[in-house]
């Protein structure tokens, strides 16, 4: 999916929702538990509830993984039951040296076809290059993220003339890597007091933004000092939908969380339509 298809989208549904497909198997609604795949049911009922109101879905592939050969297939099959339209991300976290890189990339962009990884900058331009080869794939480069370990090494202020701080240096280098229409940055809906800094850096490039809902970033704070001329963001939020409620009415419960959010990104994007 092109940058342009992603804004087009966003306009359409008026919304730039992330949905997380985080699929505790432990936090499933009983009545779920005999049918064949209970995470794939829990996933597709999800998925049908929400479509309308979010342009992307990400399955953080801890919950699948964790599940063994089991996990993969319901992966799989909640993949293949999205909507083309909608863009997809991998969240796998992914980077190692150059020739490993190619293999997570064929993994998640050939085998599975996700629009998109979010990927680490550790190991630096070789482990990050290799999932920017194919046409229309997305790297989501982890920035600014929303957990209090942000602090620990993104948060380093660097000692080489002006005062920055390391994950500037990160979104600095790495924007000489890709392009707008091929690199995306996590940054926190928590650290939404150093956007701003973030957008000096990357205006063009989309912003995946965690930490709204379960995590108590600001939906408000974050569209405010985030947008760009294109939108520029994709607010993730997981638990505070697909966990709305743990009984039979879940995917409905789970339709009006998503509705609330997006009725509230309607109001901010209001200025583009
Ligand atoms: O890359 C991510 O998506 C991510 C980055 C980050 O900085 N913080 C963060 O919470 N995430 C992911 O976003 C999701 C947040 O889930 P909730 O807190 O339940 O909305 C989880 O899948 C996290 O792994």
């Amino acid at each position: 999916m092109t940058r342009a298809q992603l804004f087009e989208q966003i306009l359409q549904k008026k919304s730039y929702l992330c949905v997380g497909l985080d699929t505790d198997p432990e936090k499933l609604p009983e009545h779920l538990l005999d049918t064949e795949d209970p995470v794939f049911e829990f996933n597709r009922q999800i998925i049908d509830a929400t479509a309308d109101l979010c342009v992307a879905y990400k399955p953080n592939i801890a919950f699948y993984e964790a599940q063994g050969p089991v996990g993969w297939m319901s992966l799989s099959k909640t993949l293949q039951h999205i909507p083309d339209n909608i863009f997809t991300i991998a969240d796998a976290k992914r980077g190692d040296i150059g020739n490993t890189s190619e293999l997570y990339a064929r993994a998640f962009f050939d085998t599975m076809s996700f629009d998109s990884i979010t990927v680490a900058p550790y190991m630096g331009s070789d482990s990050v290059t290799p999932f920017l080869r194919k046409e229309g794939k997305w790297v989501i480069l982890l920035a600014l993220t929303s957990n209090p370990g942000s602090q620990d090494f993104q948060m380093l202020p660097l000692k080489n003339g002006e005062p920055e701080y390391l994950f500037e240096q990160v979104l600095k280098t790495s924007a000489t890597w890709a392009t707008p229409d091929n690199m995306m940055y996590v940054v926190g809906a928590t650290r939404a007091d150093f956007v701003e800094r973030v957008r000096a850096i990357v205006p063009d490039s989309f912003l995946l933004v965690p930490g709204v809902g379960a995590q108590g970033g600001s939906l408000e704070d974050i569209s405010r000092l985030g947008m760009n001329k294109e939108c520029g963001l994709l607010v993730n939020s997981t638990r505070a939908i697909i966990y709305a409620s743990s009984g039979r009415d879940f995917a409905e419960k789970a339709r009006e969380a998503a509705l609330e959010v997006q009725q509230e990104m309607a109001q901010y994007l209001e200025k583009f339509l």
